[in-house]
């Protein structure tokens, strides 16, 4: 239908602590079908997937699936073969960014209602609609659907290294950049923008910024201010209908990250590091932007974040051939090398 924009979010939004238990009773609310695929990871299991997993047994038909490759198309389509081979009614994400978002692909392409229960507070696709997944080539998000409801258990989250959290600031942080290359591209390029979810995703990165001092506690305040932010950033994106209000330049480079790297660092540390180079090419007050990250202690050097400055120097100048058709500051050459020397030095990022 012309001029149609669909703007698909959760129905329900559940934030506060033990709420494990709380599943039932939220698939009961929403009527979901009566038998659940859940999927954890290894290590999420333990933290919550196993409780998770037992307390639905109590009323629902439960079959479990653990992902161990993270997210991969591979994974995404063993649950695809899952649901479809178990007649799953809907599936529980238990887990980290990679497991949510192979929940959310399978469940796009199944057309099954997905559960989104985050283990870490480290990435705005809590409840966004757009799932990242590794495939061939460089991992950017394509467009899926969001969670039916999404349940944060300040409790569960709290248990992941503080690291977790201050990559969550770094995540949100990166939309004042992000924004600011849509509306670049909005100008230069005439491409659609979205004043309200461009305002939405910037107030969540400067409601992280003015709470960086209660942030840092890594206390469960400190998880609700993050969590809140990645939420109301993966609200944005699903009113802008991509991830736009929060994938700039700053996403490209670390994308490249993940593609020059085996054991990159976490995504919201890399969205954090890129998003003060991004800034300072943008000529906004980057030195803001890495005091905040310095204040939650988010790595703001290379030697931080646990790579090399050469590979920080590559994957800037080869940022910008990542998803070629989104306009950033990078532009359609990208930076030369010594430019890329020249911000990553001046930021003091090497
Ligand atoms: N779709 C979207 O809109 C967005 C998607 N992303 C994506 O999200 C991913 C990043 O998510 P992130 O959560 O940072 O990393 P991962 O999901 O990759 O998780 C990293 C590791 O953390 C472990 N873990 C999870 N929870 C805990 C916990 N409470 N305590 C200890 N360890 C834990 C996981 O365990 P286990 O081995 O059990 O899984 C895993 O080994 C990236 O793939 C990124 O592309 C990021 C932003 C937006
Ligand atoms: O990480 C994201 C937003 O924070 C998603 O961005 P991409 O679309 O670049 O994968
Ligand atoms: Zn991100």
């Amino acid at each position: 239908m012309k001029g149609l924009h669909l703007m698909q979010l959760p129905r329900e939004v559940l934030l506060g602590e033990d709420l494990k238990g709380e599943v039932v009773n939220v698939a009961r609310r929403l009527g979901l079908g009566e038998k659940a695929l859940i999927l954890y990871g290894p290590r999420t299991k333990g933290i919550a997937g196993k409780d998770v997993e037992d307390s639905l047994k109590s009323e629902y038909e439960v079959v479990s699936l653990t992902v161990r490759k993270g997210a991969t198309m591979e994974e995404v389509e063993r649950t695809i073969d899952l649901i479809k081979d178990e007649s799953a009614d809907w599936v529980i994400a238990v887990g980290g960014g990679s497991i949510i978002d192979v929940a959310k692909l399978a469940s796009f392409k199944t057309g099954v209602p997905f559960i989104s229960f985050p283990t870490t507070a480290s990435h705005d696709g809590i409840a966004s609609a757009n799932a990242s997944i590794r495939d061939l080539g460089a991992k950017t998000s394509v467009k899926a659907v969001p969670p039916i409801a999404v349940i944060a258990d300040v409790k569960v989250i709290k248990t992941a290294p503080y690291r977790y959290l201050a990559a969550g600031v770094g995540d949100t942080i990166s939309n004042l950049t992000a924004v600011k290359d849509w509306q670049l591209a909005h100008r230069i390029r005439g491409e659609y923008y979205s004043e309200y979810a461009a305002s939405l995703s910037l107030m969540s990165a400067k409601m992280v910024m003015r709470n960086a001092d209660i942030i840092r506690l890594g206390n469960e305040e400190s998880v609700r201010k993050v969590i809140k932010a990645l939420i109301s950033t993966g609200v944005a994106m699903s009113i802008a209908g991509s991830s736009r209000p929060a994938s700039g330049a700053e996403h490209l480079f670390s994308h490249a990250l993940d593609m020059l790297l085996d054991k990159p660092a976490l995504h919201g540390e890399q969205t954090g590091l890129g998003t003060i180079i991004m800034a300072y090419l943008h000529g906004m007050k980057w030195e803001r932007v890495r005091e905040t990250l310095k204040r939650v202690g988010a790595p703001t050097t290379a030697y931080e974040l646990g790579i090399e400055p050469e590979i920080i120097i590559e994957a800037l100048t080869i940022a910008h051939t990542i998803r070629p058709e989104r306009y950033t500051i990078l532009g359609k050459d990208g930076l030369t090398r010594e430019a890329a020397e020249k911000a990553a030095k001046i930021t003091g990022v090497i």
